[in-house]
Formats: structure tokens, C-alpha cells, sequence
């Protein structure tokens, strides 16, 4: 059986509200840059965790007090001093849930995309700014999602997967960005050329 089973938000913070809970979230943009004559297609941020391994912002929240949305804000503020007022996440920008019953665990998953200038204010701010930076956020990373014209073309996609990545951070990224359609299709077809989901 998948150990991470995709269940409804509702079920999540009713039947399961005793379980520890997790929200985290993905903040992309279109990019029309080009990088060695590539076409960028987007950019979307996560980050390197202190324990190594790739994953979205977020973290642990608490369903008895508040709605994981005003949690996942807060975790935000914390690890890159996210200005509120500018960029929040609204229930709207919920996407998916999952549940690890093994480790009583409830995964909420939420993204939305926003203009490219905001993302860069973003990453500048979360350096000088941010609380946990340097102690739970190591660095940000902007995802790579441009494709080459021959030969391999999703090659520097596939190797960025190849990375360890927190809990079911991997799956939200490949659902995540389809849902909220970081790339049009057809580019997200051909970044998914040979890559599991
Ligand atoms: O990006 C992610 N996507 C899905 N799960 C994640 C991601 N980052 C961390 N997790 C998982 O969520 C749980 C709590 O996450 P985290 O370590 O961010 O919380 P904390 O910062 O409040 O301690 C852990 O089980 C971790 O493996």
C-alpha cells in the first residue's frame, strides 16, 4: 500500500485531528528567461532543509487552534519572512492532502503562482530577513524546469529529482505544479518524459 494516501481536507481535520499535522506550499512564476539558450518556463521555490533534504516551506501546525492556512502563513513568516501583505496563502490555494498512518501524519499541500519580481523579493527578503534562516532553511532553490531543444531534454529536471526530498515533498512538486499549471502542458509533458510519479 502507497504509505502516503491522498485524503480529503475535511476527513484530515475531522477523523484524523489528533494526528500531528504538516502544511507547506509552492510559490512559482513564470520566467521568459533563457539560461545557456534554454527557455526558463518558470521558476518555483523550495528549499534546502537542515536536514538535508529538499522540501516546500511550511512546517507543523496546529488544527486544534487554527485553520492550517493561517498555520502555514505564520510557518512562512518564519522561514522567509513572507510579507503578509503582499503574498498570502488563501484557503483557495489549498491542493492536496495526504495522510501517513504509520506515523500518524497529516500532510495539507497548498501553491499558487505569482509574478516574477514579488518571487525575487521573496528570496532577497528571506535572506536578510527571515528568523530561520541558516537554523531550518538552509537556502532557497529555484526548481529547473527549462528543457533542452535535443538530445536529453529533461535532463536537468530529471537530475533535480534525484535529490532526497522531505516526506512526499517530490509528489507535491509533479501534482502541485500540473494543478496550479506552472508550465503549459506540453512543457510539463516533456519535463516528465522518463520520470516516476
Ligand atoms: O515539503 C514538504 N512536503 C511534504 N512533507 C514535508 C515537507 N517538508 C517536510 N515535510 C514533512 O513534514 C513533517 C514536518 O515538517 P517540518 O520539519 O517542516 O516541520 P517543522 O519545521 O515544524 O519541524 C515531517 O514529517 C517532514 O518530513
Amino acid at each position: 500500500m502507497e504509505k502516503f494516501e491522498e485524503i480529503s481536507q475535511t476527513e484530515a481535520l475531522s477523523k484524523y485531528k489528533h494526528y500531528k499535522h504538516a502544511a507547506h506550499a509552492m510559490l512559482a512564476a513564470d520566467d521568459p528567461g533563457t539560461t545557456f539558450g534554454c527557455k526558463r518556463n518558470a521558476v518555483i521555490m523550495m528549499q534546502m532543509r537542515f536536514d538535508g533534504c529538499i522540501g516546500f516551506v511550511g512546517g507543523l501546525i496546529d488544527p486544534e487552534d487554527d485553520n492550517p492556512v493561517d498555520g502555514l502563513n505564520r510557518e512562512c513568516v518564519e522561514e522567509i519572512a513572507l510579507d503578509l501583505d503582499k503574498v498570502k496563502f488563501e484557503k483557495e490555494n489549498f491542493l492536496l492532502c495526504h495522510i501517513v498512518h504509520d506515523y500518524k501524519l497529516v500532510l495539507h499541500f497548498y501553491g499558487k503562482k505569482i509574478p516574477l519580481k514579488l518571487f525575487y523579493e521573496i528570496e532577497k527578503r528571506a535572506v536578510l530577513e527571515a528568523e530561520e534562516w541558516g537554523n531550518e532553511t538552509l537556502g532557497l532553490i529555484r526548481v529547473p524546469l527549462s528543457l533542452f531543444e535535443q538530445g536529453d531534454i529533461n535532463k536537468r529536471f530529471k537530475a533535480f529529482l534525484k535529490h532526497n526530498f522531505a516526506g512526499n515533498a517530490k509528489r507535491q512538486l509533479l501534482t502541485g505544479m500540473k494543478m496550479i499549471n506552472v508550465v503549459p502542458e506540453d512543457v510539463y509533458n516533456k519535463l516528465l518524459q522518463g520520470v516516476d510519479i
